[in-house]
């Protein structure tokens, strides 16, 4: 049962950072409140410009829109899909056997192999030739996504009363991810008993999502009822992963949320989105923080490990 009345929070992210002290207070409020009660909330006052994600989605179509044979010469062997383009079927949430209804492409982080953040199992990245601008816009979306993440991930610090940079600084030239995913009408192509994306958590600290091309984003409140999420223009919907959840000692679990295959044939659109995954550097060690949070929480692990761990999980690395 889905409700459509319940709304998930709002907060404008221009408060936090140039607010009244009243602004910044209320909305690291807000938005801490926001991920512990709901696991998602709405974020507008981003600052990243509405044309730079039209331009984007205008070159991910392009891309999309290749032949299988010109969109499969940039799967990276052997990368477990961190880079460039995984073909449609080939990840399914955890638990499930059924690949998602999804296609999709992950830009990373552009880093020096010199750099002591730089991880042989993720990089470099890929681009398409048949889509020049495809790297300009990519990689300009995913600086200003990256910027807007270390802002809240401040804000979120502010609210626990920790160092501002606890959380922002794990994902400081981190192994965070931009996912570009076409959701193709399922007339089109279909996986007897699949999903678009069948119910998990992500991985990570946060996703960032632009906004969504269709609907079809629900989350799993934490009483258990599926309400439908709205990624209107100009808002940026934010969940909390599974390596937040750990390192908060589960205050601030991760969320499960799903996109459900569309309803009925006027609704069987292509569906496109572009979630940002905020992923610490891959030496981390994601252990418990002292929070409010009773009880020890579980060991302490690489970001790395765990990763690699879930990627297994997904169906990725084979
Ligand atoms: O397509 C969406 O709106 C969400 C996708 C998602 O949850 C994911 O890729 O982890
Ligand atoms: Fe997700």
């Amino acid at each position: 049962m889905s409700n459509p009345a319940r709304r998930i929070p709002l907060v404008n992210l221009a408060h936090y950072r140039s607010g009244t002290p009243q602004e910044r207070a209320r909305f690291v409020q807000v938005f801490g409140d926001a991920l512990k009660e709901f696991g998602f909330v709405s974020v507008e006052g981003h600052g990243i410009e509405d044309s730079l994600i039209r331009r984007t989605y205008s070159d991910v179509e392009r891309f999309f829109n290749l032949s299988e044979d010109k969109k499969r010469r940039y799967t990276v062997p052997g990368g477990a899909g961190q880079r460039g383009y995984t073909g449609y079927g080939q990840e399914h949430a955890k638990n499930r056997t059924v690949g998602d209804l999804k296609e999709f492409w992950h830009v990373g982080r552009e880093l020096n192999p010199t750099h002591p953040h730089f991880s042989p199992h993720y990089g470099p990245n890929v681009w398409p030739e048949e889509v020049p601008s495809f790297k300009e816009s990519t990689l300009k979306l995913f600086g200003e996504l990256d910027l807007a993440a270390s802002v809240m991930l401040h804000a979120l610090a502010e609210y626990f009363g920790v160092a501002r940079d606890t959380f922002s600084a794990m994902a400081q030239d981190g192994n965070s991810i931009l996912r570009l995913i076409h959701y193709p009408p399922l007339k089109e192509r279909f996986i007897p008993g699949g999903v678009r994306a069948a119910e998990h958590e992500d991985i990570n600290l946060i996703t960032l999502l632009c906004e969504g091309t269709a609907s079809g984003l629900e989350l799993l409140t934490r009483d258990g009822e599926w309400i439908p999420v709205d990624t209107l223009r100009g808002q940026i919907v934010v969940d909390s992963g599974d390596m937040l959840s750990r390192v908060t000692n589960n205050v601030i679990p991760s969320t499960t949320h799903r996109v459900v295959n569309p309803k009925s044939a006027e609704d069987d659109t292509t569906r496109y989105s572009m979630p940002f995954f905020v992923h610490p550097y891959p030496n981390c060690l994601l252990e418990t923080l002292p929070l409010a949070a009773t009880g020890t929480g579980l060991p302490p692990i690489t970001a790395d490990t765990f990763l690699q761990q879930r990627l297994r999980e997904i169906g990725l690395i084979k």
